[in-house]
């Protein structure tokens, strides 16, 4: 029987995903991922020239389409109807997964949408059923500015569901974008309000859980990251004299940006919003209490990064406040839940401290941020929930961003070039197209710009894993460190999401180093038998691959390692483009590795015994020739009486000797065959960049 070959095996592939998602038994969410995973595959197979650009067109349509129809669908059985994430996209005219793929939907035609529409419709009917003046108005550039007590007090007077309801889906319209606040109905329903009632704190607090509980769907059903975000950066600010220091800005801040792009409709956004002006509220001293409760959903807190209100506190804001009492004189961070189990704390001479060990997607928030480049924060900064996040993480789950920042983000010990023994060329390339254009990117710029992704390859053991720990301290970029199969194992069925938000935080992490630890396994060559999940994991890769490695503005390095670099696609073979081979070390790279462990130890080994050493352990990686002196230094304990162990005093142990080497080499052997070796040295002759 013929052997199937890449391309029937896509035919297959395809026949039998295009059954499961005709045949009525999916979910609407399984639909939208296959869909999804099939317009992956198209470009996917467009960019290795499988199918022609002609054909790509006409299947990126007819599946965008069908995507799109269950992203964007309004209805709650068949769609996601989570269109606020393809809105917040294309207000921001940023890239989703791909340049290619664009949703459905335009800023025109989201007017058309059902739900819109009874937003719209809900909106003129709580307007006429307003008397009151309006006393609270929208500022697009700070957030809309209204006074605690009228948006408060819609809750209580107008206490019912469906008014509650209102009240927040028009704010949550607002945080959505002009688009639909400048609607004449939606953004009058914003500017309703009603005269001040007094409430007490319990009575703001359920009408904040209320006003929580009670968003429309249409909006409830925007993505995990996305809604909690934009709820929970929902807030007001207070003026008058009741509130000092409440400032609570209605918008996500970091909204304003992503509305920066200049339609016409924008502008007249921008320019009804700046003639808008703050109309400040009634409410007097003792009405200001809001519940922690209320203001934790507001996204509220003083300087001291407490609730502004004494009383009802949240077990978690308890737990964080009296955390924060114990380590006052760290950087201050808001509770964040934790989703990697042991988190790794490898300093990499940032000093963080218990709490500073998590560096939140927050880009900053001064205005200097030039859409990414630069947009790493503080480390040590705050993970606040109500804290604006990039928005290039919106349509990425929260909880793998925190996994991300928890497990992969490496702030391993500092590692020299020094503790680098031998591989003299490949560390000289690296710092050359590396360190030093991290480190100036000005001087680095054009034909001298440096490559993006780089490919480490060489037996095992000779220190390629050693070399990216090094790039990550030498430059100062953020380093992600990951092992391609904890992807493909360890988050089984999530490994695909989770490349995509590995990317996306590298992305607000800039400059960053993703190095790829066993890239073999996620990168080997497709073939029949071939996980379904891991194809789907390799294709996501290849895409941000290639996202970062031809965006010019991007800083990202992908860095992959692989002591198998044969199984390597040719696709991402092409994209990793400088392939350095890090072979067996030499004999002074031995030598080195030797006199480096020993002169941590008491030894006594002459010159002339150190040479016989190198000698012997030709064909020995880097990681033999640490394990030779680990066995070499149990010579003089295995020499001593069982009885002396107890007894006897360090300083008594004999020095490490020549004959406990004789011995060790009895026991430790190459790791690496004669063999094995031919097989990297022609493979470097044919891939490698070396010289
Ligand atoms: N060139 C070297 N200089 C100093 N120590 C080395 C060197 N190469 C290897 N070692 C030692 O061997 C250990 C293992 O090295 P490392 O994990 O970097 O190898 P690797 O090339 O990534 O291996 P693998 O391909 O199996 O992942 C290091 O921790 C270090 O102690
Ligand atoms: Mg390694």
């Amino acid at each position: 029987m013929e052997a199937p070959t890449p391309s029937n095996l896509h035919l297959s592939d395809w026949q039998r995903s295009y059954f499961a998602i005709t045949s009525d038994t999916c979910t609407a969410t399984q639909k939208a991922d296959e869909y999804r995973a099939k317009i992956l595959r198209i470009q996917y197979a467009w960019a290795n020239s499988e199918i022609s650009q002609v054909c790509a067109a006409s299947l990126f349509k007819k599946y965008t389409e069908k995507y799109s129809a269950i992203i964007d669908s309004g209805n709650l059985e068949t769609g996601l109807n989570n269109y606020a994430e393809n809105i917040l996209t294309l207000a921001k005219c940023q890239q989703n997964d791909s340049d290619k793929w664009q949703s459905a939907l335009t800023t025109d035609n989201v007017f058309e949408l059902k739900c819109v529409q009874e937003r719209m419709q809900a909106g003129k009917i709580f307007q006429s059923s307003q008397m009151a003046p309006a006393d609270a108005c929208v500022r697009a550039d700070k957030g809309v500015s209204a006074s605690a007590a009228p948006a408060l007090s819609k809750f209580s007077v107008f206490g019912s569901a469906r008014e509650t309801e209102l009240s927040a889906g028009s704010a949550k319209c607002a945080s959505q974008g002009p688009d639909l606040l400048e609607h004449p109905s939606s953004s009058k329903s914003l500017q309703s309000s009603v005269p001040p009632v007094t409430k007490t704190s319990d009575t703001l607090s359920a009408a904040s859980a209320s006003l929580s509980n009670q968003v429309h769907p249409d909006f409830q059903a925007t993505p995990l990251f996305g809604s909690k975000e934009a709820t929970s950066s929902c807030s007001l600010k207070m003026s008058g004299n009741c509130c000092d220091g409440q400032n609570l800005s209605l918008f996500n801040q970091s909204a304003a940006p992503a509305w920066s792009a200049s339609s016409g409709k924008r502008k007249a956004f921008y320019g009804l919003a700046d003639e808008g002006s703050t109309v400040t509220s009634s409410l007097a001293p003792c009405q200001a209490p809001i519940s922690t409760e209320a203001s934790s959903f507001l996204g509220h807190r003083n300087r001291n990064g407490e609730s502004s209100t004494p009383g009802f506190k949240t077990a978690k804001e308890q737990l964080w406040m009296d955390q924060q009492k114990k380590s006052q004189n760290l950087p201050q961070r808001a509770p964040v839940s934790s989703y990697g189990g042991v988190k790794k704390s490898l300093g990499a001479g940032r000093s963080r401290g218990p709490f500073g060990k998590f560096v939140p997607p927050v880009p900053k928030q001064d205005g200097s941020e030039n859409g990414g480049a630069h947009c790493k924060p503080h480390a040590g900064g705050t993970t606040d929930p109500s804290l604006p996040v990039d928005e290039r993480l919106k349509t990425i789950e929260r909880k793998m961003v925190e996994l991300i920042m928890h497990e992969i983000m490496d702030h391993g010990p500092p590692v020299n070039w020094d503790d680098i023994a031998g591989v003299e060329f490949a560390k000289a390339t690296i710092k050359e197209i590396v360190v030093w254009p991290m480190l100036r990117p000005d001087i680095f710029t054009g034909l001298r710009g440096p490559p993006k992704g780089i490919l480490l390859f060489g037996p095992p053991g000779t220190g390629k894993t050693l070399i990216g720990k090094c790039i990550a301290c030498q430059s100062g970029a953020t380093f992600f460190s990951i092992s391609a199969s904890s992807l493909t194992s360890k988050w089984v069925g999530e490994g695909e999401k989770m490349v995509r938000a590995l990317f996306a935080v590298a992305r607000c992490q800039q400059p960053a180093v993703i190095f790829i630890d066993e890239i073999d396994s996620l990168l080997s060559q497709r073939g029949e038998g071939e996980h379904e999940s891991s194809r789907r994991i390799k294709t996501e890769f290849l895409i941000q691959l290639d996202g970062a490695t031809t965006s010019s503005e991007d800083r990202i390095l992908v860095v992959g390692a692989t002591n198998r670099p044969q199984e390597i696609d040719e696709a991402a073979r092409r994209r990793l483009v400088k392939r350095l081979y890090i072979p067996l070390p030499e004999a002074s790279a031995r030598k080195q590795i030797v006199t480096r462990l020993m002169s941590k130890e008491h030894c006594s080994l002459k010159e002339e015994e150190l040479e016989l050493i190198v000698k012997k352990s030709d064909g020995f990686s880097g990681a033999d020739m640490t394990q030779l002196c680990r066995e070499a230094s149990l010579g003089p304990i295995r020499s001593l009486q069982s009885m002396d162990i107890a007894t006897i005093m360090p300083e008594q142990v004999r020095p490490i000797a020549f004959l406990d080497f004789e011995s060790a080499f009895r026991t430790v052997r190459p790791s690496v065959s004669s063999k094995d070796l031919e097989l990297y040295e022609t493979w470097n002759q044919t891939f490698g960049c070396g010289r």
